[in-house]
C-alpha cells in the first residue's frame, strides 16, 4: 500500500522532469534472508598473507592496510556489502587478525553488529583430533610401540594440519580457506555465496550482480572488468567469454594473456554447486587458490558467466598499484568518487581534532588527514591521521601512514611510510635517478642526515613486548 504510494508520487514527479532520490526509485530485488528462495551469504576473504606488498604486509594483513589517509582497505567491500543491503557478511581470516579485527569492530562501522545476522568472523581452528587422543593414551600407557605410532602420527600430519575430515587448521590458499569453513557455511546453508577479496578499490551494487546471476540461473558470475590502464592481465585471472556473455575460458595469471578481460574478485556461486565441486576437488589433492582448479573446472562445465564492470576498479595487491590507487585519489578524484553521499564508504576512525595547518606550510593537491600538523611543504601526497611534519620538511609524491613524524629539512620523494616512522633532521629518503619506490616499515627510527635512496625497502621494527 505504502509502497505504491510512494511510486505513484515518484512517477509524478519524474513525469515533469523533476529526479528522484534513489529512496523513491524502484527497490530492486529483496535479498533479505526471509526470501527463502535466494538466501545470501557475503564472504570477505581476508586471510591472505599479501607478501607482494612487502614491509607493509609484515606486522599486517592486507586488507587492514591504510588507503587514503583514513580508511583501510576491506572498507570498500564492507562498505559496498552494507549499501547492498546483504544482511550477512562473514570474514574468513588466517593472517595477522589482531589489526583487522580491532578495525572491524564487530561491524560498527557498516551497522553489521546485530543480534541476527550482520557481521561474523571466521578464524582458523582446530577440531577435535582422532589420531592425537590415541597417541597420547599410548604415550601414558607406555606402550613398547610408542616410536612405531609417532610415525604413524608424523604421517598423519604431513598429509595435512587438520584431522577427521578435513575442517579447520591453517588453509593453503583461498579455495582451500573456503572449504575448511564449510561446516559453518553448510550450516548456514546459503543458496548463493558471494565471495570477495578485501584489496580491491570500488563501488559496485552487488544486487545487480545477484540478479544477473539469477536471471542467468548461472552456476557462477564472474564480475570481470578490462585490465587497468598501465597494469598487466598476468597478475590477474584472465577470462576469454562468448557474444552472450559466458565464459569460455579462463587462465590464472597467464604469462601470456589471451584477453585483457580480468576477474575482479568478486564471484556469485550457485552455493551447493561451489560445495559439490570443492568436494570433488578436495578428494583430488590440496585446493589451494580459486583460480587454480576451482574456477577452471566451473568453467570447463560451461554454466559461468561475466557481469561487466565497467567503472573504476583496482587492485591494490603491489606497492606499485597500491600507490597509483592512491595518487588517482588526488588526481582522478571525480572518477572515484570516494565521497558519494549515495555510497560512502565506511570506516573505523579514530577521533582528532581537525589537521592543524602553521604559516610555514605549503600544499599542493594533497590529503592531509585529521590530527596533523604540518609546517613544511606536502606536494601531491596522502597523509594519515597524527603525522607532525617540521618546517622546511618537504614531501613530494608520497603516502605517509598514521602518525609518522618528519623534522625539519627532510625530504621524502615517491615513498611509503608506515604507521610510527620517525625521520630525523635532514635525512633523505627516495631521492635519486631511479623511479623505485622507497618503503619504510612500522616504527623505523630514521637518522637524522641519513639518505635512504630509491627502491629501498626498510623491514619494521619488532613491536615491544
Ligand atoms: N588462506 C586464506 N584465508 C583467507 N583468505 C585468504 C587466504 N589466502 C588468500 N586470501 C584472501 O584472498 C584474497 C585474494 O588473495 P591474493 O591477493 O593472495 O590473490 P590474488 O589477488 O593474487 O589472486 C586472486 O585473484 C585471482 C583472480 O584475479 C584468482 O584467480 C585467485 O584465485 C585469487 O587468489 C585476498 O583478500 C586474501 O586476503
Amino acid at each position: 500500500m505504502q509502497s505504491r504510494l510512494v511510486e505513484k508520487v515518484r512517477s509524478t514527479l519524474e513525469s515533469v522532469g523533476v529526479k528522484t532520490p534513489r529512496k523513491l526509485r524502484q527497490p530492486k530485488s529483496d535479498t533479505s534472508n526471509k526470501d527463502r528462495r535466494h538466501k545470501i551469504l557475503a564472504l570477505v576473504l581476508a586471510g591472505g598473507e599479501g607478501g607482494r606488498l612487502d614491509v607493509l604486509t609484515e606486522q599486517r594483513a592486507k586488507p587492514a592496510i591504510p588507503f587514503g589517509g583514513t580508511l583501510r582497505l576491506i572498507d570498500f567491500s564492507m562498505s559496498n556489502c552494507r549499501h547492498s543491503h546483504l544482511p550477512d557478511v562473514w570474514i574468513v581470516e588466517q593472517y595477522e587478525v589482531f589489526k583487522l579485527n580491532e578495525h572491524l569492530a564487530n561491524g560498527r562501522p557498516w551497522d553489521m553488529d546485530r543480534t541476527y545476522g550482520g557481521l561474523r568472523v571466521l578464524p582458523p581452528f582446530e577440531v577435535h583430533d582422532k589420531n592425537k587422543n590415541d597417541d597420547d593414551k599410548n604415550d601414558q600407557s607406555g606402550s613398547k610401540d610408542k616410536n612405531k605410532e609417532k610415525d604413524k602420527k608424523k604421517n598423519n600430519n604431513e598429509k595435512s594440519q587438520d584431522n577427521d575430515d578435513g575442517h579447520g587448521g591453517f588453509a593453503t590458499g583461498n579455495a582451500d580457506a573456503i572449504y575448511r569453513q564449510r561446516r559453518l557455511l553448510n550450516d548456514f546453508s546459503p543458496d548463493l555465496l558471494l565471495v570477495l577479496s578485501a584489496d580491491h578499490v570500488y563501488k559496485l551494487d552487488f544486487r545487480d550482480v545477484i540478479d544477473f546471476h539469477k536471471d542467468h540461473q548461472a552456476d557462477v558470475t564472474i564480475v570481470t572488468t578490462k585490465v587497468p590502464e598501465g597494469d598487466s592481465a598476468s597478475r590477474f585471472g584472465v577470462v576469454q567469454v562468448n557474444e552472450e556473455g559466458r565464459v569460455t575460458n579462463f587462465e590464472y595469471k597467464p604469462k601470456h594473456p589471451k584477453s585483457d578481460l580480468v576477474t575482479t574478485e568478486i564471484i556469485v556461486y550457485d552455493y551447493p554447486k561451489l560445495m559439490d565441486t570443492l568436494e570433488q576437488l578436495a578428494d583430488k589433492g590440496e585446493l589451494k587458490d580459486y583460480g587454480e582448479e576451482l574456477l577452471p573446472n566451473l568453467v570447463k562445465e560451461g554454466n559461468v558467466w561475466e557481469f561487466r564492470l565497467n567503472s573504476y576498479w583496482r587492485d591494490v595487491g603491489i606497492p606499485e598499484s597500491y600507490w597509483k590507487a592512491s595518487m588517482d585519489l588526488i588526481l582522478k578524484k571525480s572518477e572515484l568518487h570516494l565521497d558519494d553521499p549515495e555510497w560512502p564508504i565506511l570506516t573505523r576512525s579514530t577521533q582528532r581534532l581537525p589537521a592543524h595547518l602553521l604559516d610555514s606550510a605549503r600544499f599542493e593537491n594533497s590529503l592531509i588527514s585529521p590530527g596533523c600538523v604540518i609546517g613544511g611543504t606536502i606536494i601531491r601526497s596522502i597523509l594519515g591521521p597524527g603525522c607532525i611534519v617540521d618546517a622546511g620538511a618537504i614531501i613530494r609524491d608520497s603516502i605517509l601512514f598514521d602518525e609518522v613524524h618528519v623534522e625539519e629539512g627532510a625530504l621524502i620523494e615517491r615513498a611509503i611510510i608506515d604507521e610510527n616512522v620517525f625521520i630525523g633532521k635532514g635525512a633523505t629518503i627516495g631521492v635519486g635517478e631511479k623511479k623505485d619506490l622507497t618503503m619504510i616499515g612500522r616504527r623505523v627510527q630514521i637518522s637524522p642526515g641519513s639518505d635512504i635512496p630509491a627502491g629501498e625497502k626498510i623491514h619494521p621494527e619488532k613491536e615491544e613486548d
